[in-house]
């Protein structure tokens, strides 16, 4: 089992004012998969949990990753409230800051404590020197705050991202929009919702009359930002309708799963950006593919999310691909 990281890099580089958020308090999550048992016996009760627990095995995991993924969320908003220490990781463009690190911890405690076999690959965890390969264990994908660019700066975009996987395949999906205080949630064979609402993707086809998101990315090697331009410029005179960035690869496919946009794709995401989303796309009735048509692989680092495949297809044509070195790539100890 991998294990959490006790100590995060903390090398302090710049400080960053930014302005203050009025937020409003968290709402109680609305009809989220919520059990409703009718008044009986305490034995049936508890029959009625045990055969619950056999045909629904992740329930109780689920239920969790919401509740800590909520409880991370105000972690972050009361933090956007005060002057951020900002870190680098392996780029100057490659935020973090003590939230980040923090968050990742109070979300993998709070999770080991009630699932101590669980597994684990969270962004900062990963960033310290946890190994980021993914087995058959129960294992929790975290991103504790997905858009930390958009947090350093206040740029209203900010999510807890929980992916959780068995066997290798994905079982569920939790993305807390903090800012916004929206909860995406997706579980395999039972849909995607927002905040209770039924998540359907857009059933636009018609690639002139669709809107695309995607990113810039944190790589600045000049002919890899030549690429990612020239795969916008192509795409946007095709034309589409828009072309969009929030800033967080989380939000972005739950804008997919919402029917906002037709399709987010991005180059160099990691596998704890899009986890969660994959599921709650799939569950609203999109597809995933990978960048350049082949079935998509949680750890390529590379990302196509559609609302159908004619609009995957299409956007397909123009992405003019560069190399992203996988996630699970096992780093020789020097
Ligand atoms: O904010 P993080 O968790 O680092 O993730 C973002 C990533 O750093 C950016 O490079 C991507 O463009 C965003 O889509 C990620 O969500
Ligand atoms: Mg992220």
């Amino acid at each position: 089992m991998q294990g959490v990281a006790s100590t995060f890099p903390s090398v302090s580089r710049c400080q960053i004012e930014r302005p203050s958020f009025k937020c409003s308090a968290p709402t109680p999550d609305q009809g989220i998969n919520r059990l409703k048992l009718p008044p009986t016996s305490l034995q049936t009760v508890t029959q009625h949990n045990k055969t619950n627990k056999m045909s629904d095995p992740w329930k109780e995991s689920f239920d969790h990753a919401v509740a800590v993924a909520r409880k991370a969320g105000v972690v972050i908003r009361d933090a956007l409230q005060n002057e951020v220490k900002v870190m680098t990781k392996s780029s100057s463009v490659d935020l973090v800051t003590q939230t980040d690190q923090r968050v990742e911890k109070i979300i993998i405690s709070s999770v080991k404590e009630k699932f101590p076999t669980h597994s684990f690959i969270g962004e900062e965890s990963v960033a310290a020197g946890h190994p980021c390969i993914l087995t058959d264990d129960p294992t929790w994908i975290i991103d504790p705050v997905d858009g930390t660019t958009n947090f350093v700066h206040g740029f209203p975009f900010v999510a807890v991202s929980i992916g959780f996987a068995v066997n290798k395949e994905l079982e569920f999906g939790v993305v807390y929009s903090c800012i916004e205080d929206k909860m995406y949630t997706g579980r395999k064979g039972k849909g995607a919702f927002c905040d209770g609402e039924k998540l359907e993707v857009s059933d636009v086809k018609d690639i002139r009359k669709s809107m695309i998101i995607s990113e810039l990315g944190s790589n600045r090697d000049e002919e890899t930002v030549s690429k990612i331009f020239s795969t916008m410029k192509k795409i946007l005179c095709i034309p589409v309708h828009g072309l969009r960035g929030s800033g967080t690869a989380a939000t972005n496919m739950c804008l997919v799963a919402s029917g906002a946009v037709e399709a987010f794709f991005e180059i160099g995401i990691h596998c704890w950006d899009v986890a969660a989303g994959a599921v709650i796309v799939t569950e609203a009735g999109g597809l995933l593919l990978d960048v350049d048509g082949g079935p998509w692989d949680l750890m390529s680092r590379r990302m196509m999310s559609a609302n159908n495949k004619t609009i995957a297809d299409r956007l397909i044509k123009e992405i003019d691909v560069f190399p992203a070195e996988r996630d699970d790539v096992v780093k020789s100890k020097k």
